[in-house]
């Protein structure tokens, strides 16, 4: 296969999504992958001229905008002329009758959000096809203010709810769809049988996308990109991204690739031994750790801003990666020219969406650019190859790719690790006292089998210091936050409801086995307006 099949847009029939801002639109494209038809998504400003494959069948997705408003986007018409079948949902819908005749939209007097009854009428023929299958009546889910008010010229009115007299449309000759239902969500039943309906049976693409698919093809890739020599570097940090695609490069090109794991001093009780146990002997990663644990932390000292203790983990992170790339270009027998990366899917969509990237609260994700910095410095490239796949893909590439479940399962941690869960000033002492009270928090939450309940759960020190009474002498000590969360994305997130009694006996094993703490705290705060870490 050469380098051009193996990319999954050349390979795979694929329904292109283009997004229109709408907060569910990688929704659709999940909803396609899960039954196996690859899909991508490009902003709704993508000309076709720019396009370097063709779809299989094209979906318009939601989104904020009116499109009779100025400044609302619309679709490049030649998108209209590819001849491929278009869905369009909402906002897309909207886009389709609009561009038809102005008239066609207009603001509806009741705004619809929320679950409504739609009812299917047939006409026979390809326009039966997207409901094919699927009942008469059907519950469907609704987030719109703006509605048809005309039926488009050469359409069919193939779906009405009580305050969408248009609620599916289509046209009466050709391949194209319209509806101001969200198929994406949950909320709509039948909304995955419907996608499906559109794009297998519309558009006909084959439901041949599968993860064991993909690690084929993406080891192809890797080893015609890095040639027969090339070596390879990653930031390897024991987390379920870096060791999948760390993994992925060994299969590929074995020693060739180098990981290296940086003890910031940071870790979690045990963490660098374990995950060099895990990933040099049951995975055979060729990996490096690289002690730094006292650089960082004396480069800690003194410091209590949470963004500045970030950067300067990030600067650190980065020295050391590039003391690391020339050590092993002085071992080795050729240049290190590349660098690997767990890029995710939804890193990527954050950064094409037409929305564009959301505000920075906190400085994160791959440790302050150590990539950047490589590139810039190293002339190093990029190797991304998790950046078509979303987390719990990448979860099922582990799995294939003989990870265990353990690892695969693991909760994330953050680059920085243990320095912004002790907040203000980081010393070892106090970086030893939360360690100890998480691996006990962590250990209680696993064997009251909690643990795949719960999105992320940590111990977090607070050093401003509360009077206790521990055998009948005063203490003056440190206060330990607990911290759990149920969460779907890591963008919002609620706290975990554990039993009363539970959080007692954490509190209890805690203050009695970590010096230096006479008080425990659990965190009741959602995100937002709290985030997931303390810093
Ligand atoms: N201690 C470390 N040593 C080397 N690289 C690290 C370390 N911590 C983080 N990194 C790098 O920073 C990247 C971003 O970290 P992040 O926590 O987002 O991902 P992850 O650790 O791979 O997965 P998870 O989200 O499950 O923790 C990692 O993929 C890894 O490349
Ligand atoms: O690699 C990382 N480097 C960081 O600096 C960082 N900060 C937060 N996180 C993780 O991101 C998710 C959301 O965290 P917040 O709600 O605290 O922003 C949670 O899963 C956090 O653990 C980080 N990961
Ligand atoms: N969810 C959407 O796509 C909404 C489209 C448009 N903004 C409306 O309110 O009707
Ligand atoms: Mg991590």
């Amino acid at each position: 296969m050469s380098d051009i099949e193996v990319i999954p847009h050349n390979s795979f029939d694929t329904i292109l999504v283009l997004d229109n801002g709408s907060q569910y639109t990688h929704l659709i494209t999940r909803r396609l992958r899960e039954i196996n038809v690859y899909s991508e998504m490009l902003p709704c400003t993508q000309k076709l001229a720019e396009l370097t494959w063709k779809p299989k069948g094209i979906i318009l997705s939601g989104g904020p905008y009116s499109v009779y408003e100025e400044g609302a986007p619309h679709i490049d018409p030649a998108f209209f002329e590819l001849g491929v079948p278009i869905l369009g949902i909402c906002y897309g819908l909207q886009e389709i009758a609009h561009r038809l005749h102005a008239d066609n939209v207009v603001a509806g007097t009741a705004r619809e959000y929320g679950h409504a009854d739609l009812k299917a009428t047939r006409f026979g023929g390809h326009v039966d096809k997207l409901f094919e299958g699927l009942e008469d009546s059907m519950t469907v889910w609704m987030s719109h203010g703006d509605k048809l008010c005309n039926l488009p010229e050469g359409f069919h009115t193939i779906g009405e709810t009580k305050n969408s007299e248009y609620a599916a449309i289509a046209h009466k000759s050709e391949p194209v769809y319209g509806i101001q239902f969200h198929p994406e969500v949950t909320h709509t039943p039948q909304g995955g049988q419907l996608l499906k309906n559109f794009a297998v049976g519309i558009c006909g693409a084959q439901q041949t996308w599968s993860m064991s698919e993909f690690i084929g093809r993406e080891i192809i890739r890797i080893r015609n990109l890095v040639g027969p020599t090339g070596q390879v570097l990653g930031a390897v940090s024991g987390g379920v991204d870096s060791t999948v695609a760390a993994k992925l490069l060994t299969e590929a090109i074995g020693d060739r690739f180098h990981a290296v794991l940086v003890d910031n001093g940071c870790m979690r009780l045990n963490e660098c031994e374990t995950v060099k146990e895990v990933l040099q002997k049951q995975l055979g990663i060729n990996l490096t750790v690289v002690d730094a644990s006292e650089e960082f932390l004396n480069g800690l000292k003194g410091e209590h801003d949470p963004e500045k203790k970030r950067k300067f983990i990030g600067g650190k992170f980065i020295d050391v990666f590039e003391a690391e790339a020339r050590k092993i270009e002085a071992q080795s027998s050729g240049k290190v020219e590349w660098f690997l990366q767990g890029t995710l899917y939804p890193d990527v969509i954050e950064s094409i969406s037409f929305k564009g990237p959301s505000q920075t609260i906190k400085t994160h994700h791959n440790v302050g650019g150590i990539a950047e910095r490589l590139m810039a410095g190293h002339g190093l490239k990029l190797i991304e190859p998790l950046r078509e796949l979303f987390k719990d893909e990448v979860r099922e590439l582990g799995r294939q790719l003989n990870i265990s479940e353990e690892l695969v399962g693991r909760h994330p941690f953050p680059g920085p690790g243990l320095a912004i869960r002790v907040l203000g000033e980081v010393t070892k002492e106090k970086v030893d006292m939360a360690r100890k009270a998480d691996h006990i928090f962590i250990g209680m939450i696993r064997e009251a089998g909690l643990y795949d309940d719960i999105g992320q759960a940590y111990a977090a020190l607070d050093p401003s210091r509360a009077v206790g009474v521990m055998g009948d002498k005063r203490v003056y000590a440190n206060i330990i936050l607990l911290r759990a969360i149920s969460t779907k994305d890591f963008m919002t997130a609620t706290p975990y409801p554990f039993a009363y009694d539970f959080l007692t006996k954490v509190a209890t094993r805690i203050v009695n086995e970590v010096d230096g703490v006479c008080r425990v705290a659990y965190d009741f705060t959602s995100k937002p307006p709290g985030t997931i870490e303390m810093e």
